[in-house]
């Protein structure tokens, strides 16, 4: 059974005619890359699988329930999102922060309790922010930021991830730390299912890929079969060179 699926879903983006029709089945133990030119609609995507807003068409399951008619606590306690740039509404520190991730699990009016607090505190060490705790998330680096949201999502247990470039911010360390500790998240039987601007990422870190094509088109598939070069260079409008590195392909973007 498929952590999350789609039906025929198609994204409402307004004035845009209908794209390809998903229906995906993000299976636990998946760790997924969406790929795609800027506003073919990721973004729109991710929002519409989250139950931020409304298909054009089709429906959103989280395994045999239609998303549509769960509250937003049972949500909130089976899917984490971490959003592009988020922006918080108040100031809070970076460990008022991450308890936010426990809220979900808790009763109505319940304050968080010492367990809540050191699922918070272990998330943000293995962000390695925890020596930011006491610090307002305001005052923080985007990198900072991005990984304060990542060790939200961590300690809210989600089993499905869904993420808005996940990587935005950060550099090559902790790009690759967080991808590691999502790879580690699919590994214990959650889903993962991430827009990614870098395709080389996508590439090694994802076993199934969704393409979004900007007339609208989309294919997807386990990530050898998604590799075609001259099928992500039309994606891109992009002329890449293929290399192997590592035993994998690596594609480098052709100069001038
Ligand atoms: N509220 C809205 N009203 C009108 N158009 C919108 C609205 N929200 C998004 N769009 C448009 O929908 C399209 C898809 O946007 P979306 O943010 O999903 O793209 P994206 O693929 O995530 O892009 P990027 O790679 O730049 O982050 C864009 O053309 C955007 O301008």
């Amino acid at each position: 059974m498929p952590d999350l699926n789609t039906e025929q879903l198609i994204i409402d983006i307004p004035g845009r005619a209908d794209s390809t029709a998903l229906s995906l089945q993000v299976g636990a133990g998946e760790t997924w890359g969406v790929l795609g030119p800027n506003g073919v609609g990721k973004t729109t995507l991710l929002h519409t699988l989250a139950g931020l807003r409304k298909p054009r068409k089709g429906r959103v399951k989280l395994g045999t329930a239609a998303l549509a008619s769960l509250g937003r606590r049972t949500i909130a306690r089976r899917l984490g999102v971490v959003f592009q740039d988020q922006q918080d509404g108040f100031p809070a520190t970076v460990l008022e922060t991450a308890l936010v991730g426990r809220h979900p699990w808790l009763s109505p009016w319940q304050m968080e309790t010492a367990e809540d607090e050191r699922l918070a505190r272990q998330a943000l060490e293995t962000l390695g922010v925890d020596h930011l705790s006491g610090r307002l998330v305001n005052t923080l680096s985007g990198g900072e930021r991005q990984r304060v949201a990542i060790a939200t999502v961590l300690a809210q247990s989600p089993d499905t991830w869904l993420l808005d470039e996940p990587t935005n911010h950060l550099d090559l360390h902790h790009q690759v730390a967080v991808l590691q500790l999502l790879s580690e998240q699919a590994r214990s039987g959650r889903s993962v299912f991430m827009c990614l601007h870098d395709l080389n990422l996508a590439a090694r870190w994802c076993d199934h890929l969704l393409l979004l094509y900007p007339n609208g088109e989309a294919c997807w598939g386990p990530t050898e079969t998604m590799l075609i070069p001259s099928a992500l260079e039309r994606l891109y409008d992009q002329k890449l060179i293929t290399v192997e590195a590592d035993g994998a392909p690596v594609f480098v973007p052709v100069r001038g």
